[in-house]
């Protein structure tokens, strides 16, 4: 039973490209084939058994252990860490032969980098910091870059931030690409994450086209939601923003990562994701320096499904809290 996501050679990380119009104006995405396609994907790759319970382990490799919430508290952070150290009991992991296993990395609002530092010392797992007026992005921009670089001296490794949807709904690409530029150049060595707000971009091919001018203003991630829109992440747009990394790739030779993010609770739908990036992407991108699951409530169903695979007995959702 592998541990977790095998270690992969590290990429460069993506340094952009001029805002190329001509390559906007080309890019359309059909609807409906985007959701026949997806409507087929879960019975792809069906996995059972064994496998499942060796590919709900490395989900749990791939997740951004996520709260953001208004109440969040230090204690609140140090439970989660606690969890992203430890994502399982120590009798199912030690049933399973599994070691080492921990999240990708825990996701905070600023005010929680310390208490999240703190309590993962040592144990190599990033903080992300939201950033930039998250989750609406509608504070000044002179805030918002400072928010980020707060952020970042406080030793946050990765920020999401909210791009403006008004940039994308007007079909001002030149504006959208110099805001992720500034940010992109606040960030100084830590990832950035650039998170879409799909649920609020209007139409497939404008998520293709603020994908494609997001890694062209040079973003290390493209990420689906913030978890506060009507519509998080789904399989159609997930499609979308993934075929707009295979493009980038094919055009630069640049791998640039996924992160689906918003309402993903169950290991089954965690699944299906991941054979849509098989399919679409390859297994290079199964690692966690190009795919992150942000999530709140995905571990503890997973934990769940791991249980009933090790006891052979229905595991409720109490047993597993915080994950
Ligand atoms: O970035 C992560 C999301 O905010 C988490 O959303 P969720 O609480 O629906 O899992």
């Amino acid at each position: 039973m592998p541990p977790a996501a095998p270690p992969q050679p590290s990429h460069t990380r993506n340094p952009g490209l001029p805002l190329d119009p001509g390559w906007l104006r080309a890019t359309r995405v059909n609807r409906p084939a985007a959701e026949q396609y997806c409507a087929s994907l879960p019975g792809r790759r069906p996995v059972t058994g064994a496998h499942r319970a060796a590919w709900m382990l490395r989900t749990v490799g791939l997740i951004d252990l996520t709260t953001l919430a208004g109440d969040d508290t230090p204690g609140r952070v140090q439970r989660l860490c606690a969890k992203a150290r430890q994502p399982m009991r120590a009798d199912l992991l030690a049933a399973l032969g599994v070691v080492g296993l921990t999240t990708a990395a825990v996701c905070v609002y600023h005010e929680m980098i310390a208490p999240a530092l703190a309590a993962l010392r040592g144990s190599g797992i990033p903080v992300a910091a939201v950033s930039t007026g998250f989750p609406a992005g509608l504070s000044p921009m002179a805030t918002r870059l400072a928010e980020i670089e707060a952020s970042v001296a406080a030793g946050a490794a990765e920020i999401d931030i909210v791009i403006s949807r008004r940039h994308v709904l007007l079909g001002d690409w030149a504006a959208l690409y110099d805001e992720v530029a500034a940010f992109r150049a606040a960030c100084g060595p830590a990832h950035l994450k650039t998170i879409l707000a799909t649920g609020e971009l209007g139409s497939l091919t404008n998520v293709a086209r603020a994908s494609l001018v997001c890694m062209m203003a040079g973003a290390d991630f493209i990420k689906t939601s913030t978890g506060k829109e009507p519509v998080n992440a789904t399989l159609p747009v997930g499609l979308t923003m993934v075929r707009a990394i295979r493009a980038y790739h094919a055009a630069t030779g640049q791998r640039v990562g996924f992160k689906p993010a918003g309402g993903i609770s169950t290991a089954k739908e965690a699944l299906v994701w991941l054979t849509l990036i098989k399919e679409e992407l390859g297994d290079r991108w199964l690692s966690p320096d190009l795919f992150r699951f942000g999530a709140s409530s995905l571990l503890g169903d997973i934990e769940r499904q791991i249980e009933q695979h090790v006891t052979g007995a229905h595991s409720a959702a109490w047993r597993h809290p915080m994950g």
